[in-house]
């Protein structure tokens, strides 16, 4: 059986005056990149915020790799990035480095200096001095340095160019290759989670929509696309997701285990893209009423 890096249980976190988390139940095995989507104020930094333990559940519980968050501190192998870089801006980017290596028993020097390499920042900048983008590099060594078993990320790329963002990505795609590290990582843009992440934690309205490996979920879904039918089709045993119509188009997402065979309409398997977007465009039309 494989080892669960991040498992959360009927999880719920009440705010003061509203939930932001309710009934959350999800598993993330270890050695995964994760992505962790949803739209705004969906309860994304509530769920890291609830695994370091800076956040306590109001309801049920969560567990890194079977230790309750806040007992004794964050969890052991847990290193967490948020949207708020946690550097000091009057030290040098070395400085910080040292700061890092005195604050953590695993910690891998040349590694960590090999990824500002990489970044081509040098080590005696001031950490005010640099970029939103280059402070997030160092952050990224920093959280890495330590030789994390699981990193959790909150939209790590926002700040970075095209470029910086496909450097991230690849050396964390290297990392999880070489050290089985897991990752959760929070992002807007599903385009640049496509490509890295296996494993999906879609979370709507504080609650988890839909989760699993991305590929087990790609495979139960099935996206047709055909003439805008006169009436109501049948779609058999298969589950209705999403469906949208235009003049003269109908685009239908439907999740099933079966074999679709459906002569009227072309057949394909999603996206991840196309996957969230139908999901995220249902929870919008249930907000507003509208049933499509
Ligand atoms: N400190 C807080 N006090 C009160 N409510 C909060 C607080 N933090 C978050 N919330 C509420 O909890 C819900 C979940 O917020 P959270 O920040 O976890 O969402 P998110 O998915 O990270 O959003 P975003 O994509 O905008 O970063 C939202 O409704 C938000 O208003």
């Amino acid at each position: 059986m494989s080892t669960i890096a991040l498992e959360a249980r009927a999880l719920g976190k009440k705010y003061r005056r509203a939930w932001g988390l309710r009934d959350c139940t999800f598993q993330l095995p270890e050695g995964r990149i994760a992505a962790l989507v949803g739209p705004n104020g969906a309860g994304k930094s509530t769920i890291m915020g609830l695994a370091t333990g800076l956040l306590r559940p109001t309801e049920e519980s969560i567990e890194v790799f079977g230790q309750r968050p806040g007992d004794q501190g964050s969890p052991d192998g847990l290193a967490f990035l948020g949207q708020d870089k946690p550097l000091y801006k009057g030290f040098t980017v070395a400085e910080m480095l040292r700061a890092g290596r005195e604050l953590n028993a695993s910690w891998e020097q040349e590694y960590a200096e090999s990824l500002l390499a990489d970044a081509r920042i040098d080590p005696a900048a001031k950490i005010g001095a640099l970029s939103g983008g280059q402070r997030t590099r160092v952050a990224l060594a920093v959280a890495l340095g330590r030789r994390p078993r699981l990193l959790m990320l909150d939209e790590p790329l926002a700040d970075l160019d095209p470029l910086a963002r496909e450097d991230v990505m690849r050396s964390l795609m290297a990392e999880v290759a070489e050290t089985g590290m897991t990752v959760l990582l929070s992002s807007h843009v599903i385009a640049d989670l496509e490509e890295v992440c296996d494993h999906l934690v879609l979370l709507i309205g504080g609650k988890v929509a839909l989760t699993g490996d991305i590929d087990d979920l790609l495979a139960e879904h099935r996206l047709l696309i055909g003439a805008r039918p006169e009436s109501e089709p049948d779609f058999g045993p298969h589950t209705v997701i999403q469906r949208r119509d235009t003049q003269r188009q109908a685009t239908v997402l439907l999740r099933t285990t079966a074999p679709v065979n459906l002569p009227d309409w072309d057949s394909d398997e999603p996206n991840l893209e196309e996957l969230v977007l139908s999901y995220l465009r249902v929870a919008g039309a249930q907000e507003t009423g509208d049933s499509k």
